[in-house]
């Protein structure tokens, strides 16, 4: 079947710190909504903010309660990567992904040197988590081709045909955007959504639909979907899902971290009342 996998966010309490309780109620509830696989550290999870240690504790906490995981490992220092996959090593998990450095700009022989690397160290299937807006890298097909042990992709990217060619490479292809969901989930092995923390339902709704061969109204959900997930944009999406989880799953996911802001209390109940209308329409 194909799947449905959330980066999940990651829980913080007042002082900054990981809250693992929370962690676990989020990710038992996300499983019950239909997800089946949970992406940890990912853009969503602000895993470039992240400590080595920080990664480390939302790998176990999420471990508590299940092992449908991907474990982001990436970071600019190769130590603490490799340190990462090691640790990964010794756990039951689907696969270990990592987006390629970042920010420094560097010869395509160093990211295939990079992945080589994990690849070399890693009991698990790498897999590549291709962000181009994010990173200013693009790993294309011909470039994991030569990289030659990806084993999977989470290609963030709006250019559909791009994600779609690494099935060339006989890999899962998943692509990470919201509004291509009703693509990811009819022609890839499924799709990664952020927008899957506080509204997973509607997107195991969307496969339903997809199943079902009811492509107007999965059409139609895809469209209440964009709607929702443009809407948190203003207000910062990351941080906008803290308060979307509360409102629309009902439970408690903490706040969210500098620089992710925490929302304004005006700011909160304006994004709930404009979401809401939309989710009840
Ligand atoms: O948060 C992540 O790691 C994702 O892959 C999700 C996408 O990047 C995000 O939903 C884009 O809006």
């Amino acid at each position: 079947m194909v799947e449905i996998i959330v980066p999940i966010l990651t829980p913080f309490n007042e002082k900054g710190e990981i809250d693992g309780e929370k962690v676990k109620t989020h990710v038992e509830n996300l499983l019950k909504k239909g997800v089946d696989i949970i992406f940890v550290n990912g853009t969503t999870g602000v895993g470039p903010a992240l400590s080595k240690d920080e990664k480390r504790k939302m790998l176990d906490y999420v471990l508590d309660v299940t092992n449908k995981v991907i474990f982001q490992v990436g970071s600019l220092n190769m130590k603490e990567v490799l340190e990462l996959v090691n640790y990964a090593n010794d756990r039951d998990i689907i696969a270990v992904a990592s987006y390629p450095p970042y920010y420094f700009s560097i010869p395509k022989d160093f990211i295939v040197k990079y992945f080589k690397e994990i690849c070399s160290v890693s009991k698990h299937p790498v897999y590549l988590y291709n962000y181009p807006g994010a990173t200013g890298k693009d790993i294309d097909v011909n470039l994991a081709k030569e990289i030659g042990c990806i084993k999977g992709v989470k290609d963030t990217n709006p250019d559909f045909a791009h994600t779609i060619r690494y099935k060339e490479l006989g890999i899962k292809t998943y692509n990470g955007l919201e509004n291509l969901a009703i693509a990811s989930l009819s022609i890839l092995d499924g799709t990664v959504v952020g927008a899957g923390n506080y509204m997973p339902e509607l997107f195991s709704q969307l496969r339903e639909y997809i199943k079902a061969g009811d492509m107007r109204k999965a059409l139609d959900l895809q469209l209440k979907i964009d709607e929702i997930d443009g809407t948190t944009i203003p207000y910062g999406k990351i941080s906008s899902m803290y308060y979307l989880v509360k409102e629309l799953q009902g439970y408690d996911v903490g706040v969210p971290r500098p620089p992710m802001y925490p929302l304004e209390e005006n700011k909160v109940k304006e994004l709930v009342e404009k979401v809401r209308k939309i989710w009840n329409k």
